[in-house]
């Protein structure tokens, strides 16, 4: 069921289309007509390009966007860094990517603590999980859980150099600003911001539980919608229901880049180090906007589920919502699956996910509800907690949910009713931080043992009648 109530309507404003271009302004004729770069552009404004791709990109990869904003981006002192990390003890940083843990063991994690205490923000409560790859030759990505009691401070402002940002809310609703204008994500909807664009966090519900999730951040590329191919035209994540913001500015700016009324701090992450800038106008500036790379928001309600009607089990990947593609064919860097409600008719079938291993690894979150193939309850799987099976790592329905699945009777079913499940695959093997692997204490030492030690032999000797 797509998200319904929308608060806050005067604030938030959207375009719909995934990869589209894009044109807004706050002020009529902020954006200049014919030009890209006019001798004065109106209003008085700068004109600044900001490149998601190389500028000779083919056409259908370009992606760049220009800003017509107060000040340029660059009128900044210089940046000081890398700044001790806001959470080095939680694992954010390069110390953290530099120490990651590759394990085979299948791990899974109880919920992430909230932030009770409400002393972190956003950034300050992004824990590194696990991760592969190096930002600084633009490969691989990072996984974060988030844990934040506190909107970021009104002057302040983020944005990763790494890499694009796919934020899944679990608790608690994003109010989320970005130099192209505010984007409200709630629980059950997605967001991505671009690399390089300036963000900032705050919590709707101030007086809420504080929010929760988990972040994706892709060093290589960027997400794209899968190809459908037989599927045809329409289907999974339609491109109609992507939604990107509207120009929204502010003017805290003085009249030169020096001596602007106020301090705005821009935190930049840079090589999985922080630096950081105090400037004296503000990074939301934007009057006006032309192009397509942007910010968008997607929610997973609308997401068109297919599946089999006939028999069998299909790969989960009919339920990509975004990908991430790297230089091998259809293998991906990151694919964003979520696991919707759907309808489960396959005949004579084992219906919920076969035992397997990959190639690809796996993290896996639950926003909300249950996941078929996993118990959920004290020590399984949760909302707010997560699972890991890596490259190869062998895993499946725990025993229980086996053997109901293999006694059940085949009638038309429908699984995951007000739940939804979703994985972070990825072709790349994950090492684990210290964070995740100790310092969270979530790990679910017995992980194994309840899932699959209880695993039954139903062979019948060489003479038995299959299927029975
Ligand atoms: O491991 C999992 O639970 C995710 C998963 C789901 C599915 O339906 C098929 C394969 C797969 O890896
Ligand atoms: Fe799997």
């Amino acid at each position: 069921m797509p998200v319904t109530n929308f608060p806050f309507k005067e604030k938030y404003q959207y375009q719909n289309g995934f990869d589209s271009y894009f044109e807004t302004e706050a002020v009529p004729d902020a954006l200049p007509q014919g030009h890209n770069s006019p001798q004065k552009p109106p209003l008085g404004l700068y004109a600044e390009k900001l490149s998601g791709t190389a500028f000779t990109a083919p056409r259908a990869q370009n992606k760049q966007s220009w800003l017509y904003r107060i000040l340029p981006a660059c009128a900044h002192p210089p940046f000081e860094g890398p700044a001790p990390s806001p959470n080095a003890s939680l694992g954010l940083g390069a110390a953290a990517f530099g120490a990651l843990r590759y394990v085979p063991d299948q791990l899974r994690w109880d919920p992430f603590d909230l932030d009770v205490e409400r002393g972190r923000d956003f950034v300050e409560g992004l824990h590194l999980i696990a991760g592969g790859g190096d930002p600084a030759v633009k490969s691989g990505l990072a996984v974060y859980v988030y844990a934040a009691g506190r909107s970021m401070g009104g002057r302040e402002a983020f944005y990763s150099a790494d890499g694009e940002m796919l934020i899944v809310p679990q608790t608690g609703v994003l109010d989320v600003r970005t130099e192209m204008g505010w984007l409200l994500v709630r629980p059950m909807e997605i967001c991505v911001i671009p690399r390089g664009v300036r963000f900032w966090v705050g919590l709707a519900e101030e007086d809420g539980p504080g929010a929760r999730g988990y972040v994706m951040e892709l060093f290589q590329g960027r997400f794209v919608l899968p190809e459908l191919g037989p599927i045809g035209s329409n289907g999974l994540a339609n491109a109609r229901d992507f939604q990107a913001p509207v120009a929204s500015f502010d003017e805290d700016c003085g009249s030169t880049a020096g001596d602007g009324p106020n301090e705005y701090v821009v935190t930049g992450k840079f090589n999985n180090s922080l630096f950081r800038t105090v400037q004296r106008h503000t990074p939301f500036d934007v009057v006006a906007w032309h192009g397509n790379y942007y910010p968008y928001k997607y929610d997973l309600g609308r997401f068109n589920t297919i599946g089999s009607i006939s028999f069998d089990h299909p790969d989960p990947s009919i339920f990509t919502v975004l990908s991430a593609p790297s230089e091998t064919p259809g293998t991906s860097v990151a694919d964003f699956v979520i696991f919707p409600p759907r309808w489960l008719v396959g005949e004579d079938t084992f219906r919920p996910p076969w035992y397997h291993r990959n190639t690809m690894s796996e993290f896996m979150g639950l926003i909300q509800g249950g996941y078929d193939a996993k118990k959920g309850g004290n020590g399984g799987f949760v909302p707010g907690g997560a699972s890991l099976h890596n490259v190869m790592s062998g895993h499946g329905p725990d025993a229980e949910s086996y053997e109901g699945a293999r006694n059940a009777e085949l009638k038309p079913a429908k699984v995951g009713e007000g739940s939804c499940a979703f994985m972070f695959e990825s072709c790349l093997m994950l090492g684990v931080t210290d964070w995740g692997l100790k310092t969270c204490q979530k790990v679910q030492e017995a992980y194994n043992e309840h899932s699959w030690g209880g695993v039954k032999v139903h062979w019948k000797g060489a003479g038995g009648a299959q299927g029975v």
